[in-house]
């Protein structure tokens, strides 16, 4: 489908509809599916769509870290988001992440998603010229917003990667007034108890996705409903279980799942050098057999050896390998 200018939507004769996103549960962020060359592998995402339908994962984050969203082409990110907005038969809720620090490309980006059906759209702030107050940061979204305007909007909140550290209950707060689309955001902080919780309380019609996979039992003890987890693509059933024990009651079982998680994730960074996108998706390969293909510099893929440790030491925790 040809896609329509951003300027085009932004004047459709619809406007602003006020729109929020009924997501509940556990969403998958996905990896760039690339060839060993470097190039797009856009056959991928059929079979990785398929995968997730398996496991009963219902919504995937698309471009966003993992995703490697800001090491490729703007045109590279409109194949890929139209690639997994064609899978919605298997994953119905698509979000595509349409960051960028050009907020030109951020918009073309965006009226491309709203154009191919996205269930939303999310942004990181610029990097580079970064918000100093939640007031310019609303200021940013609403200008985001003009795109897509028939789409709920998500605000990717990860200050460990963007340095931008704003109170998030206070930009939703100042948010919701001035951006009728704004549908919440993802809350990638360990702080989960206490700006996490602040932010639930700012209107009950917000998805406030949980980010961290570490802190996946807090989140939902204290009222999260949904997340993205990294997790989701290669481990869903520890993901899923600590959402079903949580909803039983069972807060020291969760705990428990909650530990085999942080282990296995453990397993993972120890070979990446910490936290790290390339030993992801390593274990994403080792974990589902789906061949999504090296990272891009400058996040390094992990050699031969290290991919034998990890997939040595999950497959010695009882997890099926490839
Ligand atoms: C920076 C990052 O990768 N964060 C992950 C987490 O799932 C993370 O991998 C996990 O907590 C392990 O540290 C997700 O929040 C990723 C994500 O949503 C994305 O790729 O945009």
């Amino acid at each position: 489908m040809a896609s329509i200018g951003w300027k085009q939507s932004r004047f459709a004769p619809h406007g602003y509809k006020m729109t929020r996103l009924n997501f509940k549960g556990m969403m998958a962020p996905t990896f760039a599916p690339f060839k060993a060359d470097g190039s797009l592998n856009l056959e991928m995402v059929k079979p990785y769509a398929a995968h997730l339908k398996k496991q009963g994962v219902t919504g995937v984050w698309v471009n966003g870290s993992v995703g490697e969203g800001l090491s490729m082409t703007v045109a590279e990110r409109k194949a890929v988001a139209e690639a997994w907005l064609a899978c919605r038969d298997d994953v119905p809720t698509v979000i595509v992440h349409c960051g960028a620090v050009c907020l030109k490309d951020v918009q073309e980006m965006a009226c491309h998603a709203e154009s191919h059906g996205a269930s939303a759209v999310a942004v990181l702030p610029n990097v580079y010229e970064r918000p100093a107050t939640t007031d310019q940061l609303v200021d940013y979204m609403q200008e985001v917003a003009k795109a897509c305007p028939r789409t709920p909007l998500f605000y990717y909140h990860i200050p460990m990667k963007t340095c931008v550290n704003l109170s998030m209950s206070e930009f939703l707060a100042k948010g919701v007034k001035r951006v009728p689309t704004l549908a919440g955001i993802k809350f990638t902080d360990m702080d989960v108890s206490g700006e996490g919780r602040k932010c639930l309380a700012v209107d009950s019609t917000l998805t406030i996705f949980s980010g961290f996979d570490e802190s996946l039992q807090e989140a939902l003890s204290v009222g999260f409903t949904a997340c993205v987890n990294s997790s989701g693509n290669f481990v869903p059933q520890l993901g899923s279980r600590i959402f079903s024990l949580m909803a039983a009651g069972d807060a020291d079982g969760a705990k428990k799942v909650q530990d085999q998680l942080l282990d296995c994730l453990a397993i993972i960074f120890a070979e990446s050098g910490g936290f790290n996108g390339a030993g992801l998706k390593a274990a994403c390969t080792i974990l589902t057999g789906l061949q999504l293909g090296p990272t891009r510099l400058p996040v390094q893929m992990l050699t031969q050896d290290r991919m034998n440790t990890v997939r040595k030491n999950l497959g010695s925790r009882g997890f099926k390998v490839y």
